[in-house]
């Protein structure tokens, strides 16, 4: 009876709770907290950070400016451009991606947060960058404990500084129309994703993403107020030497309603070689992925065989 029960039960993300005030390096809560993260990367590449809290005021004021900067004319939104793929506007694509439309901000500092709120709204708009930028202050924050817990719990601490110093931030804001179809429409197609690191957060309850467990089954993520969903990229599990996974994962939408979510996403700084520490590689554990810096793999993730690749990954650097 009871193992029916647990057959029924869906399979969900690993919770870790993130809220206790004194979680600080070197202390015994620190320690419980990271054996926590190393296993669910380890098992999952992805968990459910649980924070202490998340005003509502914060909530309403992110998500309110959210739907404030999509609502904005085309031609407003398509002023956030940059040469590098997916750190500008992204606009829907009627056939690749018909609900699915960007926002990037690369080094989500208060300048530069500022400085594209006065582009989209001519007198700026301090409703869109006061809580943005301090969503992103809050998120930044939570990645780096994670990142510094990630190689504590490897012995890697010689490596801190120099991993630590390896990347830069982007900030993506997300605008996912609902279908409006009762069966599920691809929102986001499936991917792993191809930085060091990715937390998300999302506004209501349309959960719509999916991320698949190393059995393949899927699970489907039903984040709290104040739940941020941590998850690893490609490069971290290169450098790791495969010793965390980076999930595949999708958005599946149905439903009128739309979803919004924010995205921090590290990324490797350019010409940054991505090698795994040779206290990682031995008989066990023989090296999965040659050195490569991050500027030729995104180069590859261009070509036609790096975009049908399913692990882009492997196809380019693994031995
Ligand atoms: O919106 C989400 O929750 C997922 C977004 C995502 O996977 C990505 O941008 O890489
Ligand atoms: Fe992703």
């Amino acid at each position: 009876m009871g193992e029916e029960i647990s057959c029924e039960t869906p399979l969900g993300l690993p919770i870790i709770d993130f809220s206790n005030k004194d979680l600080k390096q070197g202390t015994p809560e620190w320690d419980s907290v990271k054996i926590q993260v190393r296993k669910a990367l380890q098992e999952f590449g992805c968990f459910e950070a649980l924070v202490d809290e998340v005003p509502p005021e914060l909530r309403e004021a992110v998500f309110g400016a959210l739907k404030e900067l999509f609502d904005l004319p085309l031609e407003t939104k398509m002023l956030n451009v940059s040469e590098k793929p997916y750190h500008g506007y992204l606009g829907v694509h009627p056939e690749r991606s018909p609900l699915y439309e960007s926002f990037g901000i690369e080094d989500p500092n208060i300048e530069n947060v500022e400085g594209l709120s006065n582009i989209l709204w001519p007198e700026g708009n301090l409703a869109f960058s006061k809580p943005i930028h301090y969503l992103a202050e809050q998120v930044l924050g939570l990645e780096r404990m994670v990142r510094r817990m990630i190689l504590e719990s490897l012995s890697l601490e010689k490596y801190m500084e120099e991993h630590m110093d390896s990347n830069y931030y982007l900030l993506r804001l997300m605008k996912y129309k609902g279908p409006e179809t009762t069966e599920a429409k691809l929102g986001l197609y499936g991917h792993t994703d191809k930085n060091i690191m990715t937390i998300l957060y999302q506004n209501n309850d349309v959960h719509a993403l999916q991320v698949r467990a190393k059995d393949g089954e899927w699970i489907h993520v039903k984040p709290s107020p104040r739940s941020f969903i941590v998850m690893i990229g490609d490069p971290l599990k290169a450098w790791l030497n495969g010793h965390m996974h980076s999930p595949f994962h999708r958005v599946m939408m149905k439903g009128n309603e739309t979803r919004f979510s924010t995205g921090l996403f590290s990324i490797p700084k350019a010409g940054y070689t991505i090698k795994a520490p040779e206290e990682l590689v031995d008989e066990q554990h023989p090296l999965l992925f040659k050195p490569f810096t991050y500027d030729e793999f995104l180069g590859f993730l261009y070509t036609e065989a790096g975009q049908t690749a399913e692990c882009a990954l492997t196809d380019y650097c693994g031995v």
